[in-house]
């Protein structure tokens, strides 16, 4: 009998007994801050000269933990090791393999709230968000798993009266996992996960800003019983470590979630031949987003309203499926950008050391500066209605920020900010809304509020975007049951989290056998 597919529940923070698990959680963490952790090659700890040092957002100052830093000659260590443990590995058994990821996920479920305090420390992240980052992380182990079960034997062909034939799903060889820091857990766990079960073996190359997360992830597999040499984790500088091993020969592919403009960097780099390659390079790459919610005049305003406001600033609009564009026909927009501004203005922005606030800190300098220079371009492309200010004296605060009556050409309508910051711009009819919201190189998520049967249709067919959603807000994916990834400059076209997505760390092998 199949088991029906059950995700992660969400914790409920409104739940006193829930609050208090949570800060024996963060008490876990405090256990541990500061901690130094080496690279692990095969197994084997290794302390490098230098470190990147992982600091909470929110302060500035608390030091999360420092990691030893790999340089090209680490990488290349690792994928020698990599190399030499795909051998074994690719013929243990699947069911082995996908039973390490259901040890793992039961791992981290029973140290959800650990995991979870350790996100809000290191990312900036508030409970919820990081409570949904941990359970995404869980599902995603468990749903590969299963996956690789249904795929162990291959899929039917049919054998003729003389030949017999099948068709198998056999592994790629050894792959790269870039990982970003937003999802911290759940993207790196997710990509990790669906690498190594369908056999393959990786160098884990974690985003800089959230290398703790990741080298507690590797505690945890290695526990689940995962051999040596299988993940390899070796944080380092993307145009050090990250270009060196998209070059190397050896590669067979390279899982990355990221930026546009590193995906395209990776892509371009990837399809080149080096020498001593014997086979084409395989890029998964899930990139950025310009995701618009459309609203029309049946919508129920106010359900439009909250919805803009969770996609545009939760997690201070630091998702690939933010929104970060509002466009809304002509004959409600006033209305809804009046609750938007309403219901902004009550967010609350600090450190996220209570459930109650909305907001925590964006996650560097970096993006600090780069956020605040599209405030500085959107004062000259639109309306400022709400926000608009920032603080970087304590941590790296911006208040959520609202541009109305932007041109759809405008810069803010067209680049990704990733940032909390939302640009209101006004459509004549739906015809109209839907190709504003199409005007965009990106095409991960949308959403459309509204009553009409008709718009519902239409928008199906013509709102070109990976994730569409109805009545509702454009953020948040179910592993298993809203499989995630965009068109276009959004990525390869994956779909992480869905039915297929194995399959993109494999090769399929016909033989056929005469009888
Ligand atoms: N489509 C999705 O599912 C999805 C999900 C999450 C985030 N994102 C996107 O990710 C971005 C935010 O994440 P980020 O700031 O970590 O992105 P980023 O592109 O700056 O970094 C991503 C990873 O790439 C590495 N890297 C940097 N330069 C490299 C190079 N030359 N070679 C190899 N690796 C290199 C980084 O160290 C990091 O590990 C946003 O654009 C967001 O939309 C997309």
């Amino acid at each position: 009998m199949v088991v029906p597919y059950k995700h992660e529940p969400f914790t409920d923070f409104s739940n006193v007994k829930n609050q208090q698990q949570f800060l024996a959680g963060l008490q876990t963490v405090e256990s541990y801050i500061g901690k130094d952790y080496p690279l692990v090659i095969g197994g084997e700890r290794v302390q490098t000269k230098e470190r990147i040092v992982s600091i909470n957002p929110a302060n500035k100052e608390e030091v999360i933990g420092t990691v030893s830093k790999a340089s090209q000659e680490h990488a290349e260590k690792a994928m020698q090791v990599a190399e030499a443990t795909f051998e074994t590995w690719r013929k243990t058994k699947p069911e082995m393999r996908a039973d390490i990821l259901f040890r793992s996920a039961a791992i981290i479920r029973r140290r959800k709230h650990e995991f979870s305090a350790l996100l809000v420390k290191e990312v900036g992240k508030p409970w919820n968000e990081a409570d949904a980052d941990t359970a995404e992380a869980i599902d995603f182990l468990e749903y590969y798993g299963r996956q690789m079960l249904q795929l162990k034997d291959g899929v039917k062909v049919e054998s003729r009266p003389i030949e017999y034939n099948r068709y198998t799903y056999i592994p790629l060889g050894v792959g790269i996992i870039i990982s970003p820091w937003n999802f911290a857990f759940a993207i790196m766990a997710g990509m990790t996960a669906a690498a190594v079960v369908t056999g393959n073996t990786v160098l884990l190359k974690p985003a800089s800003a959230t290398p703790v997360i990741a080298a507690k992830f590797l505690e945890v597999l290695e526990e689940a019983g995962l051999p040596e040499g299988v993940v390899n984790y070796v944080p380092g500088s993307g145009a050090e470590v990250g270009d060196y091993l998209v070059d190397h020969p050896k590669t067979r592919f390279i899982s990355f979630t990221g930026s546009r403009e590193v995906g395209i960097r990776i892509y371009e780099r990837a399809a080149k031949v080096h020498d001593g390659q014997i086979w084409l390079k395989r890029v998964i790459a899930e990139m950025g987003g310009k995701d618009t919610i459309v609203v029309d005049s049946t919508a129920d305003l106010e359900l439009a309203a909250k919805s803009i406001v969770a996609s545009a600033f939760g997690f201070s609009g630091q998702k690939c499926s933010a929104c970060s564009r509002a466009v809304i026909i002509e004959d409600v927009y006033d209305d809804v950008l009046e609750r938007v501004v309403d219901i902004t203005k009550q967010l609350t922005v600090g450190e996220t050391k209570q459930p109650t606030v909305f907001m925590g800190p964006v996650i560097d300098e970096a993006a600090f500066e780069k956020i605040c220079e599209y405030i500085e371009i959107g004062k000259k492309e639109g309306r400022l209605v709400a926000g608009g200010t920032s603080d970087k004296s304590k941590g790296f605060f911006i208040e959520p920020t609202i541009f109305a009556d932007v041109d759809k050409n405008a810069q803010i309508m067209k680049e990704e900010i990733f940032g909390p910051v939302v640009a209101f711009c006004k459509a004549k009819d739906f015809d109209d809304a839907i190709s504003i919201a199409n005007n965009t190189e990106y095409g991960l998520t949308g959403a459309v509020l509204t009553n009409n049967r008709e718009h519902i249709e239409q928008a199906r067919e013509d709102f070109h975007v990976g994730n569409l959603y109805f009545n509702r807000g454009c953020t948040g994916a179910i592993v298993g049951y809203q499989p995630f990834g965009g068109f276009n400059m959004s990525g390869t076209d994956s779909k992480a989290g869905g039915p297929d997505y194995l399959l993109l760390h494999m090769q399929a092998k016909t033989t056929s056998e005469m009888l």
